[in-house]
């Protein structure tokens, strides 16, 4: 079995091959960055996919700019949108099953219970438009998709939350951080996990699919806990989001249900404050 892996030299791709790396499977993984496989290049996707028998592809080319989205409209549409068009258009001719990802952005984080894969989506900035217009794209040209959403994804890999935070904290003595979006921070590793079982359960049960770590937080609590796991001496100031203006404006409220992924798949999810140990230790084993 052969599966092609988008985005290769981002956060989520790199945990992947870390997993495929470690656990060693019977099948080939075939990862290609933006230079080797532009995924707003049609033909390009076409051609790539019409050459391999791939069982699967795991879309992990993004662009994941929160705040550059906002600007950056023309960019972020091609990518989020028309690449997540090409990859299906390309998997429909080549009966290939498309595993996407997708985020708790797509909710405006007006409800204070968590969502479920049936919640109104109703994206608050342009990534989180462009995001929901991609799972769209894909629902309507492609039957054999997987369409994970997840949240505040973090690992020792790429430019994450955690990594700012390490990198801010130990250049300064005080941080102020939102404490009014609240949502569950999610390890890329944990998350790559899941999609490896996915394929490996050879499952039909296409569709929408929540998955996040266990537990809840606001980006204050993830800051504080990432410098406890770290030992690192911070001051960490709680404030709301008008006291951090950014240019996108982010759900206050994103906490995902995950019902449907733990019974359909009968995973076990770990709570986000567990997968933070193995985070910070990943990355200050790194960093040593
Ligand atoms: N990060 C997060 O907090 C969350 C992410 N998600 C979703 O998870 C998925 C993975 O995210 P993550 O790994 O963190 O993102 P990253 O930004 O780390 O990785 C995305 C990768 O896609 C590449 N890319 C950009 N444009 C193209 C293109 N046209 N063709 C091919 N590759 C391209 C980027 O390359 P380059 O950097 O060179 O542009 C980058 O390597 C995304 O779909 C994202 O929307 C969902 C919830 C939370
Ligand atoms: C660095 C920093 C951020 N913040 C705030 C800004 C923002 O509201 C919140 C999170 O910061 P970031 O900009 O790092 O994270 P952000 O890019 O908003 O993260 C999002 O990324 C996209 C890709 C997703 O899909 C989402 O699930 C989510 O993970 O913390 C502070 O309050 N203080 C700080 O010092």
């Amino acid at each position: 079995m052969k599966v092609l892996i988008t985005g290769g030299n981002g956060q989520l791709a790199q945990a992947l091959g870390r997993l495929l790396q470690d656990q060693g499977k019977n099948w080939e993984a075939d990862f290609k960055n933006n230079k080797e496989l532009d995924v707003t290049d049609f033909e390009a996707v076409s051609e790539i996919l019409g050459n391999n028998e791939y069982a699967y592809c795991i879309n992990c080319a993004a662009f994941t700019h929160v705040d550059k989205a906002e600007s950056d409209t023309d960019l972020a549409h091609q990518v989020n949108v028309n690449g997540a068009r090409n990859l299906a258009l390309g998997c429909h001719q080549n009966s290939t099953v498309l595993i996407h990802i997708s985020t708790d952005f797509v909710f405006d984080g007006f409800q204070n219970t968590p969502y479920s894969e049936e919640d109104v989506a109703r994206p608050l900035g342009f990534y989180g438009d462009t995001k929901y217009k991609g799972e769209r794209a894909i629902i309507s040209n492609l039957e054999e998709h997987f369409i994970l959403r997840t949240s505040w994804l973090y690992s020792e890999y790429g430019s994450n939350f955690m990594k700012t935070m390490m990198r801010l904290g130990a250049e300064k003595d005080e941080l102020s951080v939102v404490y009014d979006q609240v949502g569950t921070p999610t390890y890329a590793l944990d998350l790559a996990a899941v999609i490896l079982h996915l394929i490996e359960a050879h499952s039909i049960e296409y569709g929408i699919y929540n998955y996040s770590n266990e537990g809840v937080a606001s980006w204050y609590d993830f800051a504080k806990a990432i410098f406890e796991e770290a030992s690192i001496e911070v001051n960490v100031k709680p404030i709301r989001s008008s006291s951090y203006p950014t240019p996108a404006r982010r759900p206050n409220y994103s906490v995902l249900d995950k019902t449907k992924i733990k019974e359909q798949f009968s995973i076990e999810v770990p709570h986000w404050r567990d997968s933070l140990k193995q985070a910070v230790k990943a990355l200050q084993e790194i960093e040593s």
